[in-house]
């Protein structure tokens, strides 16, 4: 059951001959495990909007730091041979042709997009759905700052993954899947248990009512809600079905409709670089750190999130622990200089994968837009083609303020692939079925803690069965 790391990975045929490498645990034996300084659980615990912290820098001002080479590299002793960036093209900020828009404006872009329906729910649930949407509170402003920085320094402990059999890992995953969702199935699960026991007739609305309002306040949102339940019931209608086992399997086949989508993540470039945006804190670095561990061949690291000096020592511990090429700067460096260097030395070191890491920290949208947009351009004039994944770091615990900062991610960066993390803290799972109904991008990883087992490829059945298991 579930999806292997070894059928994750979308590689070239050549890759596929050359490539024995263990793709199920990592590569090499882990340096000693650090004590995270902060737990992320002081960040998971809280669930609410993350409280503007004031910036000690102006992003722009980082944008034209003088660049220059610190002895962070650990590729070889002589210096590889990477081109300085062209002056005009990397360290000058590129003259940004949007107008300058504030986060409350982002906001109501953002709402103006929610309102797309879905198709109309039909009956009384169509009656029942537009009253909640005018009731609908107004959208909160996204959240584009970072959280606590002092909980994120150190990268988690490190633990072996099983190296066995794929069947093995993947029941050893389902279990720690079914653990890490468990907060969710207490709640919102629980209720629909009790919900669901009570079902004896497909016309009876004040079920479907119930389930509604279930689904609604367990962050699967009002639209998702919404297709989900009409869909439910017109089939459950059609079937003339009365008995509530049938019913909990079709809700698991309907989730799993929601969530199914396309997730290798596409490895056959050489280099493949993979660009890691997300907001601070929501596991971005972490996570590159245990992806590191499955990629396969010889991948390499890039600090390109320069604003905080933690961020590029977190990045530099698990290159140490993986074995993995680090490429940074110093602190306030341009990132798209970062970006830069990293895609030349990935080229001439031979690297199978590059994944660069990003800052999340701007503060409007046109920041985050400029600075996004100018590090892929970089990117792309010294690759064409690449990057080619963009790879968004979702905290779940955050729930609704998440599925909006990935909407604006999606508009400004182009994401290809969600990684939603900290499913572990949060009874909010149902967040999944909204970011992959609304969005339209797909879910590729899942983590459910701190260790580097913990992140796992996301399989749509998997995913629902462990979420609604106890129905
Ligand atoms: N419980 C739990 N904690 C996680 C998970 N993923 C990451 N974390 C923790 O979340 C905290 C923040 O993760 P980081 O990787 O530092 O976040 P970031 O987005 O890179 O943020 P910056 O370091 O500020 O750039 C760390 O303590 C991680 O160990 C998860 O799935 N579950």
């Amino acid at each position: 059951m579930g999806r292997s790391w070894r059928n994750f990975f979308r590689r070239s045929k050549k890759q596929e001959e050359v490539s024995e490498t263990a793709v199920e645990a990592p590569e090499r034996e882990p340096a000693e495990p650090d004590e995270p300084e902060g737990s992320a659980n002081g960040l998971a615990e809280t669930g609410e909007v993350v409280e503007e912290t004031p910036v000690a820098e102006e992003p722009e001002e980082n944008l034209e730091a003088p660049v220059r080479e610190v002895p962070v590299r650990r590729l070889e002793e002589e210096e590889p041979e990477v081109a300085e960036p062209e002056p005009d093209e990397v360290v000058e900020p590129e003259p940004v042709e949007v107008r300058e828009i504030d986060v409350a404006e982002t906001a109501s872009v953002e709402s103006a997009s929610e309102e797309e329906e879905p198709e109309e729910p039909r009956g009384w649930f169509g009656r029942r759905r537009r009253r909640e949407v005018e009731d609908e509170e107004p959208v909160d402003e996204p959240e584009l700052v970072e959280a606590r920085e002092a909980e994120v320094l150190e990268p988690a402990p490190v633990e072996e993954v099983p190296e066995d059999e794929e069947m093995e890992e993947s029941r050893g995953w389902f279990g720690r899947l079914r653990q890490g969702l468990s907060r969710s199935r207490e709640s919102f699960v629980g209720q629909l248990n009790a919900a669901v026991a009570e079902f004896k007739d497909a016309e009876d609305e004040e079920f479907w009512e119930r389930v509604e309002e279930i689904l609604i306040t367990s962050d699967v949102g009002v639209p998702t809600t919404a297709k989900l339940v009409a869909e439910l019931e017109q089939e459950a209608l059609e079937r003339n079905i009365t008995s509530g086992r049938v019913l909990r399997e079709l809700m698991i086949e309907h989730a799993v409709r929601i969530l199914d989508k396309p997730v290798e993540l596409d490895i056959s470039h050489k280099p493949t670089v993979l660009l890691m945006v997300g907001v601070n804190g929501t596991g971005k670095t972490t996570n590159i750190g245990k992806l590191v561990s499955f990629l396969p061949g010889k991948t390499m690291l890039a600090a390109g999130d320069t604003f905080r000096a933690a961020a590029i020592e977190q990045l530099q511990s698990w290159g140490e622990r993986t074995g993995a090429a680090v490429v940074a700067r110093e602190r306030g460096a341009d990132s798209a200089a970062v970006a830069h260097d990293a895609v030349e030395a990935a080229k001439a070191e031979g690297a199978d994968v590059l994944l660069i890491d990003t800052a999340g920290r701007l503060h409007t949208k046109m920041n985050l837009m400029a600075e996004l947009d100018k590090v892929k351009r970089v990117i792309e004039r010294q690759l064409p083609g690449a990057p080619h994944e963009v790879l968004l770091t979702v905290d779940a615990t955050t729930g609704q303020n998440g599925l909006r900062q990935a909407k604006l991610f999606h508009e400004v960066a182009g994401v290809t692939g969600i990684i939603l993390t900290k499913l572990d803290g949060t009874a909010k799972g149902g967040i999944a079925l909204a970011i992959a109904n609304e969005v339209g991008v797909p879910i590729k990883m899942i983590s459910v803690g701190e260790q580097i087992g913990d992140l796992h490829p996301f399989e749509a059945r998997e995913f629902a069965q462990a979420l609604f298991g106890d129905l």
